[in-house]
């Protein structure tokens, strides 16, 4: 129950939040500072411990907790995330999230909102971050693997921050690929193969469910960007070896990556930069080389998010 005097908290679901943060790109400023911040140690004012994954393992499910803290932001969430590998309902989504809004002040509860939409928009928006820091020059061909909830969100913040002269996806189902091409807004090409959709594309953004390789370093353009997105358990993965090894690695949180990442942990490859030092330029981003931004998903950019339409609907906007 609620403590006398704090007013019970509100509910905002998924269509508002769609409503308020209707571009991902809204949130760029905020999500930059706080990767930033978050790079930054103590100073950056981030308390932000690496995700707690509770296995489901009868259902082939992960239920994972995020807390953060912002001082910059003044803004304190907690974002519960389920995940389920094996979906024996496919009318459910992969990944359902619901995210807690506290008053930092006196630790009430102030909102509950929907996390489903934060997560597919912050995680591109992110995504979209490391891509201006990343990318080759001159990038004309976008690849997308996989077509779900990410590719869309990705494919909206790339096409709207980025101009490109081709876009391709591939889905381990073509129908998938298919329906994403017939709904979004743009030509996009639909592949056959994956090694068809990478080869020769400056921009590949991963957005898959594998729990093994499908993309691998022999097909990608030396010099090419890469956001691998999935594969978020240390004994999943989507990139192989060799290009693991042969890029210069990228991570949102170095801890999270060396947890969390089978990418990562299984290659062996070595860190080289969080985007955060990126962004603050402390770390040099190197876009002449391939380069691979491991994300993981950090609670911080929830909580930035969350705010950021919390303080929209109270606005009344
Ligand atoms: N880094 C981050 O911040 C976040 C990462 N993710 C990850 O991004 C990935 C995509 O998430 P959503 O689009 O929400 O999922 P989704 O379930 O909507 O889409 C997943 C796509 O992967 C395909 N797929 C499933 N199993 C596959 C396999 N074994 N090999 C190749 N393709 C396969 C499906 O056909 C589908 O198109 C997931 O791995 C998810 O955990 C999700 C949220 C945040
Ligand atoms: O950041 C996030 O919400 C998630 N990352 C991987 C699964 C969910």
């Amino acid at each position: 129950m609620f403590a006398m005097g704090s007013a019970p908290p509100v509910f905002i679901g998924a269509e508002e939040v769609e409503k308020h943060l209707h571009r991902a790109s809204l949130l760029l400023p905020a999500l930059e500072a706080a990767l930033a911040n978050f790079s930054s140690g103590s100073a950056g004012g981030v308390a932000q411990p690496v995700r707690t994954v509770v296995p489901v393992h009868r259902h082939g499910g992960f239920l994972g907790v995020m807390p953060a803290y912002s001082a910059a932001d003044d803004a304190l969430t907690t974002k519960l995330v389920t995940f389920y590998e094996h979906k024996k309902d496919s009318s459910v989504p992969s990944h359902q999230a619901t995210v807690l809004l506290f008053d930092p002040r006196n630790g009430s509860l102030k909102a509950v909102l929907d996390g489903s939409v934060i997560t597919a928009k912050r995680t591109a928006a992110v995504s979209a971050i490391a891509t201006k820091l990343l990318m080759p020059p001159f990038a004309e061909v976008l690849c997308i693997l996989g077509a779900g909830v990410q590719a869309y969100s990705h494919y909206d913040i790339f096409t709207e921050l980025f101009t490109f002269k081709e876009v391709r996806i591939w889905n381990r189902t073509k129908e998938k690929a298919v329906k994403f091409a017939n709904s979004v807004n743009g030509p996009v090409q639909v592949c056959s193969s994956a090694q068809e959709a990478v080869t020769g594309a400056d921009i590949i953004v991963t957005v898959t469910m594998a729990t093994t390789p499908i993309l691998f370093g022999d097909w990608v353009k030396p010099g090419a960007h890469i956001n691998a997105v999935g594969a978020s358990r240390p004994d999943w993965r989507e990139l192989d070896d060799e290009l693991m090894k042969n890029s210069v690695l990228f991570v949102d949180s170095r801890d999270a990556a060396l947890t969390e990442s089978g990418d990562v942990i299984l290659s062996g490859a070595e860190i080289f930069a969080e985007l955060g030092e990126v962004v603050k330029g402390t770390k040099p981003a190197l876009p002449e080389k391939t380069t691979v931004f491991k994300s993981l998903g950090m609670a911080v950019e929830d909580a930035v998010a969350a705010k950021f339409v919390y303080d929209s609907w109270s606005a009344g906007n």
